[in-house]
């Protein structure tokens, strides 16, 4: 039995048509903590031009040509990633992933993809999502085209370009505008393409370099505290178990702009509870949850105190798919053992979310009495 090698990083590079991703990514790949990384290109239609733009082709460039999004790229992706490790099993050194995804994309399948297949699931790791957004373009993107809006909620790392062709004004009120979407995401600059590769990378649970699970840096269940004006709901759910309400909805923000039609349909939050929670009421709700509403599921990420469970436990889910959860060494932040779970939903409500995992887990605990002869 071999150990299992170093599950490698992969980062998904989104962000409208136009947005500057390659641009970034040729920039990205001067430098030296990019040594050895593999780029896939997702390319919509057309065979795609980016793979010749892509300018450092060392053989590790790989063009994804799907027409569809939703279907063929997942068994495109998947191959390709396997072709990959075969590569570094015949000695090839890669240290690093990225998908760069064409302007289309919805990034939802390319995430699944990678939570989803067993191959890829060993061999590699989700670091993050990075979207791209064109400040010039951005707010009309959004105002147009969901798919953007989607892009700008999921990310891990929010990347603005092309400030230089836009005014003060117009970056301060985009900036607003994903600061609602997606409180969680930093908010970085990148004028042609240059900006500091730490600040994209490693925002996975893991840090390549070490092997200590980066909670703070993964879920940053903070930033829902400090935006989130939305809080404070007081049902009166009688067992004690936490609560703390860190919601960031659409709709107050500090911006003029008026909420838009897609942006007030999504919205994130993140829940908090004190107490540890049953893992069968978690699991059996988090499947009603994704089979009945999984298309409204856009990411869920978590880390969780489970009742017998030592350790801290990490879950992430895109639309109807999860990862298998993750046991992780060490409670993260000083021994915070809170269980928080940061959401991002389309058209599906915080109360609905937080009731039904409220239900399901009141019902997993009196299920455990009852089968212990205490009911
Ligand atoms: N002025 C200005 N132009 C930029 C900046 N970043 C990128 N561009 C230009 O914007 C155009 C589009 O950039 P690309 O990197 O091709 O964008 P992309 O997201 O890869 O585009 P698609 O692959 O078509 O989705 C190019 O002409 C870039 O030179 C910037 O910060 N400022």
């Amino acid at each position: 039995m071999s150990a299992r090698p170093e599950p490698i990083p992969v980062t998904v590079l989104t962000g409208f048509l136009g947005a500057g991703k390659t641009t970034l990514l040729n920039r990205l790949l001067r430098h030296p903590a990019l040594r050895d990384t593999a780029v896939l290109i997702n390319e919509f239609g057309e065979i795609g031009l980016d793979h010749l733009l892509v300018e450092r082709l060392d053989g590790d460039t790989v063009l994804l040509n799907a027409g569809c999004l939703c279907c063929t790229v997942r068994g495109d992706l998947v191959r390709a990633l396997r072709d990959l490790a075969a590569r570094m099993d015949g000695g090839h050194a890669i240290r690093r992933v990225v998908v760069e995804t064409t302007g289309l994309a919805d990034p939802a399948p390319i995430l699944q993809t990678l939570m989803s297949d067993p191959l890829v699931l060993y061999r590699y790791r989700l670091d993050g999502v990075v979207t791209l957004v064109d400040a010039a373009t951005g707010m009309a993107t959004l105002d147009a085209q969901p798919e953007a809006v989607k892009q700008a909620a999921v990310a891990d790392r929010l990347v603005l370009t092309k400030t230089d062709l836009s005014t003060p004004d117009q970056v301060s009120a985009l900036w607003a505008r994903l600061r609602a979407l997606n409180p969680g995401a930093p908010l970085l600059n990148a004028l042609h393409g240059e900006i500091e590769p730490e600040a994209l990378l490693d925002c996975g649970l893991y840090d390549a370099t070490r092997k200590h699970p980066e909670v703070k840096r993964w879920l940053d269940a903070e930033a829902w505290q400090a935006h989130g004006h939305g809080h404070g709901h007081g049902h009166g759910h009688g067992h004690g178990h936490g609560h703390g309400h860190h919601e960031h909805a659409h709709g107050h923000g500090h911006h003029h702009h008026d909420p838009n039609r897609h942006d007030a349909r999504i919205h994130s939050f993140c829940l908090t509870f004190d107490d540890p929670l049953p893992w069968d009421g978690l699991a059996t709700w988090l499947e009603v949850l994704t089979m009945t509403r999984g298309e409204s599921v856009l990411r869920i990420k978590g880390i969780l105190n489970l009742e017998g469970e030592e350790k801290p436990v990490a879950i992430h889910g895109v639309q109807h798919l999860f990862h298998p959860p993750v046991k992780l060494e060490a409670w993260p932040d000083g021994d915070d053992r809170r269980s928080r779970l940061v959401f991002i939903l389309r058209d599906l409500d915080r109360a609905t979310v937080e009731k039904g995992l409220r239900a399901f887990a009141e019902s997993a605990r009196q299920q455990a009495q009852i089968a212990a002869g205490r009911g």
